[in-house]
């Protein structure tokens, strides 16, 4: 009897036996005033965690995390960008590549609100977007939990409706409200918009449950 150990070992060591999945590798970049929250939804999302002493970020950081969103298992690569002015220049060649862009604000920060057109400007620049209103923008409000808020949903939406119809989520990376829906909401426009298959890299998954075909037998 072959022990499942050793038919995995073949499996493995023949891949012309096995089934290769295939993953799409999505890149999403968050950008957003310092200080608005974008490593911390970032963490909030891919490690469960919040840090009330964040130190800014200085250039830019990614981390990966795999999900499921209507039946395609992808990876995500969120990219966390320096919102602070003096780090443009180190965040700015990173933004090429980019299927998805998180714009991010703070609702208790008016300003940060009023930056977004410069935010989605410099990255349609960089990234080298010819058509900045049908690319996949998604806005956050971030910051829900803090009572003192300066910016309204309703004016929040109207900025999205006029421009371009991007998806608005209002979030809180402090107790983690909609922070999951709004990267899933991104991948959702990543797969909605056409010619994805520029995107799919091979994974290393195995599918074991599938017999190799077996080899014609020699006379
Ligand atoms: N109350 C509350 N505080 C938050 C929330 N998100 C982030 N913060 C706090 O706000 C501060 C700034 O958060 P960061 O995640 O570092 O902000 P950032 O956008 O990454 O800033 P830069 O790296 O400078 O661009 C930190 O002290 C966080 O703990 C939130 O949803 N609610
Ligand atoms: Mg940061």
């Amino acid at each position: 009897m072959v022990s499942s150990e050793l038919l995995s070992g073949l499996l493995v060591s023949n891949p012309t036996a096995a089934m290769m999945s295939k993953s799409a590798l999505l890149k999403v970049i968050l950008l957003g005033d310092g200080g608005v929250g974008k490593s911390s939804l970032m963490n909030r999302y891919v490690t469960n965690k919040f840090d009330s002493h964040l130190f800014h970020t200085i250039g830019v950081e990614f981390l990966n995390r795999e999900l499921e969103v209507d039946g395609r298992r992808v990876t995500l690569q969120i990219w966390d960008t320096a919102g602070q002015e003096r780090f443009r220049s180190l965040r700015t060649p990173f933004y090429r590549g980019s299927d998805c862009c998180l714009l991010t604000f703070s609702l208790d920060d008016g300003q940060s609100f009023q930056n977004l057109s410069n935010w989605k400007k410099e990255f349609a620049y960089y990234a080298d977007v010819k058509d900045p209103d049908s690319f996949p923008f998604v806005v956050l409000g971030n910051k829900l939990d803090v009572p003192e808020r300066q910016v309204s949903g309703e004016e929040a939406r109207k900025w999205c409706r006029e421009n371009g119809g991007h998806p608005y989520f209002e979030t809180s990376a402090k107790d983690a409200t909609n922070v999951a829906s709004a990267f899933e909401e991104a991948v959702r426009r990543i797969l909605s918009s056409e010619d994805r298959d520029d995107h799919l890299i091979q994974t290393d998954t195995v599918n074991l449950q599938k017999k190799p075909r077996p080899e014609p037998s020699c006379c």
